[in-house]
Parts: structure tokens; sequence; C-alpha cells
């Protein structure tokens, strides 16, 4: 039995070992490279379920692109097309609905703040018809990652600049009600899977709350922490069940 490939594409390094801490890849992980990064590697051994590559691709949307394209041209030159991309890390609840400690699993991963400015507000690049800035989790896969978490069902912003002001959190809660969290890469990692018709899926875990800064108040360290626990409860669902992740489109 083939297993399942995954990637999981978070910002920065520390983030990357806490996600990777998560896999029982029964020993060390291994690297390997792609043009202009590393990868950890764990499982992926005779018999073991899952295989995952785990990269740190660098904070905001363009880099996180740039690192998760690199990673997904060279498994698909290799014949090893990865089945899900995972886009993670350490996020901004909106509150009530994600406090500091919160997980969240997007059910839609949104670009916030790609568009054109108004005098009669903002206007995103799908209003404008030349382009779009929402991708959609697979329904079932999200619902049922996010139930195996315990975390919030919602969508994730993806925004540029980190969200520091009462007004900002306000109008973009507004603009995307329902929301969930903010970060700055998913939309990014999310364009790029969907380029290569692999699904996505976004997990963040909450270290602080959107809306004033307030830098005393960020909880990073349990945030991160908070990611193996995350980690591991995912490879456990997609141990039991790997039929959540759609099939590949040249598997159908
Ligand atoms: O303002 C600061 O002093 C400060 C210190 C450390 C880190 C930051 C960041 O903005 C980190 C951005 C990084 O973490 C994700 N993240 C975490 N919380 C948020 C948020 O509320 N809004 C947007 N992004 C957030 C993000 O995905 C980046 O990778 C600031």
């Amino acid at each position: 039995m083939t297993a399942t490939r995954l990637l999981v594409v978070t910002a920065v390094t520390a983030e990357r070992d806490r996600a990777a801490a998560g896999f029982d890849g029964g020993g060390a992980p291994g690297t390997h490279t792609v043009p202009g990064h590393t990868l950890l590697r764990t499982g992926g051994h005779a018999g073991h379920p899952l295989r995952t590559d785990l990269l740190a691709g660098g904070v905001g949307p363009a880099a996180a692109a740039s690192a998760a394209s690199a990673a997904l041209t060279a498994a698909a030159l290799r014949g090893e097309p990865y089945d899900l991309v995972v886009t993670a890390g350490i996020g901004g609840g909106f509150q009530p609905l994600a406090p500091i400690g919160a997980v969240v699993v997007a059910d839609r991963l949104i670009a916030a703040d790609l568009g054109a400015d108004s005098p009669d507000g903002f206007l995103s690049v799908d209003a404008l018809g030349f382009g779009r800035t929402v991708h959609h989790a697979p329904p079932d896969l999200s619902r049922e990652a996010a139930h195996a978490l315990g975390a919030v069902h919602g969508p994730v912003l993806t925004v540029s600049t980190a969200t520091g002001s009462a007004e900002t959190a306000r109008l973009l809660a507004e603009r995307h009600p329902g929301a969930a969290a903010e970060a700055m890469e998913g939309f990014g990692v999310a364009e790029a899977a969907a380029s290569h018709g692999v699904p996505v899926l976004e997990i963040r875990t909450v270290s602080n709350a959107v809306g004033p800064r307030d830098r005393a108040a960020w909880r990073i360290g349990e945030a991160m922490a908070a990611l193996t626990t995350a980690f591991a409860a995912l490879a456990a669902l997609l141990e039991k069940d790997p039929t959540l992740i759609p099939p590949r489109p040249d598997t159908n």
C-alpha cells in the first residue's frame, strides 16, 4: 500500500519543528532539498501509512506560495505528488470565537486584503472580476479534522499586515462574517496547491487576539507547543481514514 503523502508548510522553523514532533515517523526526521529549501521528512518507510514533508517557507503569502510551489513541483517531477497540503502555524484569533489557546481549522482560506480600496470600501479581486480570493478546504476532511483537534471550524483570513487596531479587526469581521482567525500564509499556499490540483487544509493555533496590538499578551510558546498536539491528532485521523482526502484527479 502506498503511503499518504503530506506536505506541511509553516512560516518559520520553530513552527515546522513543532508540527514535525506530532508525527510518529518511526525515528528522527530525515531531510531532503528542493530548489531554495530544505524539507524535513517523517515516516514513509515500509508499512507506514503517512509520509510527511515539512517546510518552513517564510512569512507572508508570497514567500509561502513560492516555497510550496517549489516543493509541489519537485514532488510532481519525482513522480511522487502530494495527496494533501497543510498550511499551519500560529495565528491571531477573532474574539470571542477563537480565544488565545484555541485551535482553528479553516473551512475556507480567504485573501482578506487582496483587492482595491475605494470611497465605498474594499473591493476584492473576485468582485473586480480578475482573480479569486477564496479557496475551500475539502468539507468532510476539514470538518472531521476540526472535530478531532477540538478546533473551531471557520474561515481563516490571510493578510499581508497583521491586524493591530480594533477598527481593522472590526472591518475584517464585518467583511468576513464568522472569520475565526487571521495569519499571513494560508492563501499563498492554497494558490500553489490549487495549481497542482492538490487539496489544502489550514490549521492555526491562536497565539494572540486579532485587535489592538498588545505584544505582552501574545502566547507564542503555548501556541507553538499546541501545534504538536494538533498534528498528532491530524496524523491519527488520516491514518484511521485516509479516504477523507479527496483523490487526485489522475487517480480517479
Ligand atoms: O508585533 C510584534 O512584535 C510581533 C512579534 C512577533 C511576531 C509577530 C508577527 O506578526 C508574527 C507573524 C507570523 O505569525 C503569524 N501570526 C500570528 N499572529 C498573527 C496575527 O494576529 N495576524 C497575522 N499573522 C499572525 C503569521 O502567519 C506570521 O507567520 C509580530
